[in-house]
């Protein structure tokens, strides 16, 4: 499928500990897709997300596939990356990957102006399929860390997020700068659509209620070290 083997992994190693949902938690499994050109670190953000690292990456082929274990106090959800590649040769294949997301990040390299009008693009091609309202797309601007380079500015892709109806965040894979704080702010938007959301593009899918006396333990970086940040 990608350059990476299929990985399901329901920890992180900033893990806080055991976070045992009760038997009223509900499960959410979530689909989260990552679109942008090559090189923005699209790659880099799903594995800081989902093993809380930052290490080298060769270009993705095809599509890639991560997971992550998000809590929020009455709801636990399984977000299922996938990791798109972002060189054009693969443009084509990937609305079959794109297709049935529930959260969209169009990723960016604030380093790279090129890569900013590209999420220009991918939002245009999104926005045919997808009802903004029912399904939370996210405008992300990587590399943080390379401030001394950035060619856009933090105004320009806030203002891009504004006029589009998107969420807007500035990350750093390479840090891990405001990665969680980007996945607990989706986890909410995704939250708040399964609530007001009853019809459209988007099926949500609950799955069962977990089992206690199972051994398996549920853990996630974010639920401790940041349990009030909302979208
Ligand atoms: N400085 C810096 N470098 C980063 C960051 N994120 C990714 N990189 C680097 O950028 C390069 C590309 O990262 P990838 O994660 O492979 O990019 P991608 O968007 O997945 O690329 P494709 O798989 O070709 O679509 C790698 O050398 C990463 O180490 C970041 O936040 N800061």
């Amino acid at each position: 499928m990608g350059k990476r083997t299929q990985r399901r992994e329901s920890t992180g190693p900033r893990s806080p500990g055991p976070t045992t949902p009760t038997r009223d938690t509900r499960i959410i499994r979530v689909k989260l897709v990552l679109l942008g050109s090559s090189g923005v670190g699209k790659s880099s953000l799903a594995i800081r997300f989902s093993k809380d690292e930052f290490k080298g990456t060769l270009p993705t082929v095809g599509c890639a596939y991560f997971t992550q274990v998000v809590c929020l106090s009455d709801v636990t959800f399984h977000f299922e990356i996938w990791d798109t590649a972002g060189q054009e040769k693969y443009h084509s294949v990937t609305p079959l990957y794109y297709r049935g997301a529930h959260a969209a990040l169009v990723v960016y390299d604030i380093s790279k102006r090129e890569s900013f009008i590209r999420a220009q693009m991918w939002l245009r091609e999104l926005e045919k399929h997808y009802i903004p309202a029912s399904t939370v797309m996210v405008l992300v601007g990587n590399k943080g860390d390379l401030s001394d380079l950035r060619q856009v500015t933090l105004q320009e892709g806030h203002s891009l997020a504004v006029d589009r109806g998107l969420l807007f965040m500035e990350t750093s894979a390479k840090s891990g700068n405001q990665v969680s704080e980007l996945m607990l702010a989706i986890a909410h938007r995704v939250k708040r659509c399964t609530s007001e959301h009853q019809s459209g593009l988007t099926e949500w899918q609950e799955t069962e209620l977990v089992n206690l006396r199972r051994s398996e333990t549920l853990q996630h970086p974010l639920a401790s070290c940041c349990p009030s940040i909302g979208p």
